[in-house]
Order: C-alpha cells, then sequence, then structure tokens
C-alpha cells in the first residue's frame, strides 16, 4: 500500500520544485486553473488529502492531525528526492504548510497560505460535522457547498459540480478525520517561527476563514505580505484565478514574459519586499525626471531579478545587504535592512550577514553598516509602522 499521497507532477524536471495542497473536500484539480501558468518556472507537484481525490483513505487513521497530513506532505518529498520546496495551501492545505514551516524550516523555501488560519474557529462545529459524515457520508454536504465556498455572485456551471462531485467523492472516514484534523489544529502561538518568506491571501467575502483570520496569519507571521481580494470566498483561487495567480507568481518567483507582465510582477515583488507604504510613496514622489527611473527599476530590479526563482527571498536579501554594504550605499542600505526583515530575515541573522561583510567589504564598512541596521531594527520594534512611514527615503528601489 503507498503511503505517500496521491500526486500530478507538472514543469520542467530542473525547475524549482513548488507543491500545492488542496482544501477540505476538494482535490488537487482545484488547481487546474494555476497549474499550466505555474509550471512555466515551476515543477509543480499537486497532492490530494487522504481520502479524498487519487489519495487512499488508509493514509490516516479514524481521527488525523495537522501534523499527521504535514508528515505525509514530507514523506511525498522525500519520495521525490526534494529536500527543500516551495508551498502553497488552501485553506486546511495552508494550515499544513504553515505547521510544516513551523516544525521543518529547513524544508520550506516559500509559504503561500490561501484562504487559511492558524484556528478554523471552535472545534464543536467541525466536530459535528465529523460525526454526521461518519453517518450519513458526504451527500449532505452538496448544498451548503456554494454557500461556504463562493460569494453569490459565482456562476456555478461546470466548474461548481467538478468540486461538488469531488466532495461527494470523497471517503466519509478520511473526510471526517480531517475534520477532527482542523478541529484541533491551533497554530497561533507559533507563528512567529515560521521563517519562510509568506504570502497570505484572504477571500473578502470568505464565510469559512473570515479575513480577520488572514490577518492574524499575517500579523503572526515575521514580514508576511497580506492580499485580501474582493469579490472572493472561500475558494478565491476558483473565483478570482486571475489575483490569485498574480499574486503566487510574484511571490514564487516567475519570469514574465512581456514588459505589461514585468511591470506588473515587479510592482507586486517590489510591494511585497519594500511595503506598500514605501512603494506608494516612490511612485507618488515621480517626476518627469524620474518617471522613466521609476519604470525601469520596477520592470528590472524587481520584475525581472527579484522574482527569479533561482534564489528564495532571503538569500537575495544577504546578497543584497552584502551588496550594499560593499558600496557604501547607506540610504538603501536602511531601506535593505527593512526588505530583510519582510523576506524573514531575523535581526540576528542580519547581524551575521553584516560580521561576514566585516571581512570582505573591511570593518570600517561594517562598522558603519551595523549603525544604520542598529537604528533600524530599533526603529521596528518601537513601532514598526512609524519607522516605515517616517523614515527618510530618496527615489531608492
Ligand atoms: O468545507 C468547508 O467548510 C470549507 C473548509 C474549511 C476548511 C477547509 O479546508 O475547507
Amino acid at each position: 500500500m503507498s503511503l505517500v499521497p496521491h500526486f500530478v507532477i507538472e514543469g520542467p524536471s530542473d525547475a524549482p520544485p513548488l507543491l500545492l495542497a488542496p482544501s477540505l473536500g476538494t482535490s488537487l484539480a482545484v488547481w487546474d486553473g494555476h497549474v499550466k501558468a505555474l509550471a512555466r518556472d515551476h515543477r509543480v507537484i499537486r497532492w490530494d488529502l487522504p481520502g479524498h481525490g487519487g489519495s487512499a483513505a488508509t493514509l490516516v487513521g479514524e481521527r488525523a492531525t495537522v501534523a499527521e497530513l504535514a508528515d505525509l506532505v514530507l514523506a511525498l518529498a522525500d519520495h521525490l528526492g526534494l529536500e527543500r520546496f516551495a508551498y502553497a495551501g488552501i485553506s486546511i492545505g495552508g494550515a499544513v504548510g504553515a505547521h510544516l514551516a513551523v516544525r521543518h524550516p529547513d524544508r520550506i523555501t516559500s509559504l503561500a497560505l490561501v484562504c487559511s488560519s492558524a484556528h478554523f474557529g471552535e472545534p464543536q462545529a467541525w466536530l459535528e460535522r465529523a460525526a454526521r459524515v461518519r453517518r450519513e457520508g458526504t451527500e449532505f454536504l452538496a448544498a451548503s457547498a456554494p454557500a461556504r465556498w463562493f460569494t453569490s455572485d459565482f456562476p456555478g456551471g461546470e466548474a461548481l459540480e467538478k468540486l461538488i462531485s469531488d466532495q461527494r467523492a470523497a471517503d466519509p472516514v478520511a473526510y471526517a478525520a480531517c475534520c477532527e484534523a482542523l478541529a484541533d489544529c491551533d497554530l497561533r502561538g507559533e507563528l512567529d517561527r515560521i521563517t519562510a518568506p509568506t504570502l497570505v491571501i484572504a477571500g473578502r467575502e470568505d464565510t469559512a476563514t473570515p479575513p480577520p483570520h488572514s490577518r492574524e496569519l499575517a500579523d503572526g507571521i515575521a514580514g508576511a505580505g497580506l492580499l485580501e481580494i474582493p469579490g472572493a470566498g472561500h475558494l478565491a483561487p476558483v473565483e478570482r484565478p486571475r489575483p490569485v495567480l498574480d499574486a503566487l507568481r510574484a511571490h514564487f518567483g516567475a519570469a514574465p514574459s512581456d514588459d505589461a507582465e514585468r511591470h506588473a510582477a515587479g510592482t507586486a515583488m517590489r510591494r511585497a519586499v519594500l511595503g506598500d507604504a514605501h512603494v506608494d510613496r516612490a511612485l507618488a514622489a515621480a517626476t518627469p525626471l524620474t518617471a522613466g527611473f521609476q519604470d525601469f527599476i520596477t520592470r528590472y530590479a524587481w520584475g525581472e531579478i527579484w522574482t527569479r526563482p533561482g534564489l528564495d527571498r532571503r538569500t537575495r536579501s544577504c546578497v543584497t545587504l552584502t551588496a550594499l554594504v560593499a558600496g557604501g550605499h547607506h540610504e538603501e542600505l536602511a531601506l535593505h535592512v527593512r526588505a530583510a526583515v519582510r523576506n524573514g530575515l531575523t535581526p540576528e541573522e542580519i547581524g551575521e550577514v553584516l560580521l561576514q561583510t566585516a571581512v570582505y567589504c573591511g570593518v570600517p564598512a561594517a562598522n558603519a553598516a551595523f549603525a544604520i541596521a542598529r537604528r533600524v531594527l530599533d526603529e521596528a520594534t518601537s513601532d514598526e509602522t512609524t519607522a516605515d512611514e517616517t523614515t527618510d527615503h530618496k527615489d531608492d528601489h
């Protein structure tokens, strides 16, 4: 009997791996609308929850935990020889990713939590659903599925029929075990252990994991970006595929194919790394003299280089800090110390990078860099938002 979940692989075999996880009651087909575009730059591995899609129900026992589901993902990664991988998951699939990023930070290069939560509300509702599914099977869930998954504007049709048929086909015992995993899930006290660059995506009209759940994730994970998608319910990737895809491609690194795509991807990456306040300020301050330069750095630095999948954002921050110390670019260094924090580097790790620059860039250069980093990190500790707003920036990038 297979000990790994059912999976499907798409994309070049030498591209960086990206695992995509579904939500409760859905199969890996929930990512059908995204996989082709994501597989242009990634080796995309979609997997099914136990008893869902093509996965055996026996992968879990009568009760499951998010930790056990995470172990299945690690078993799959080991089976495929993946030491490290990027991960995006919807709802329970996201919680599994958050658990992995907390407990196995060395395995996760980058994380996206889509319509997910650190704590899926009062356990009672999940335990009641589990008990009813065990008694009656999954059929009764069909009636409530549209309202649980989508806004009232979602046209339904074939996409909804396929989702409901996957839910109907789910093994009741495994479905119930996943409900119990949701009942027990509480990662709220551990989010600060996540170091992987993280993007949180919320459906503004999601009733299953409403936007405050996403805000809690984003507030708890250092440097996490948060995107709230209007006109989307719980299955935002199905209801509003385009903005979800653009955000995932920008977050995980994708090579845009033309200037317009490069600009869009660059803007999203620049906002994720430097923060909305900084980017809004830089764009508002653009003049006819500087507008061309703003466009250039957005497309080139952010749209072509920072978006490349070959290095994660933490590593790119280490390289950038070092280069700025070497060049003595102190205003940009302050900006990129803040960016490094957004990208998941701890103050201790930033200190390690600067210590290393003392060897290769010289002690005086590192001395100045430590003074700048200390000021920026102190400001961030006392009031992150105020520090971001009040620090003097030029037309930097
Ligand atoms: O089925 C639902 O109610 C929606 C949902 C909650 C957790 C999950 O994975 O899906």
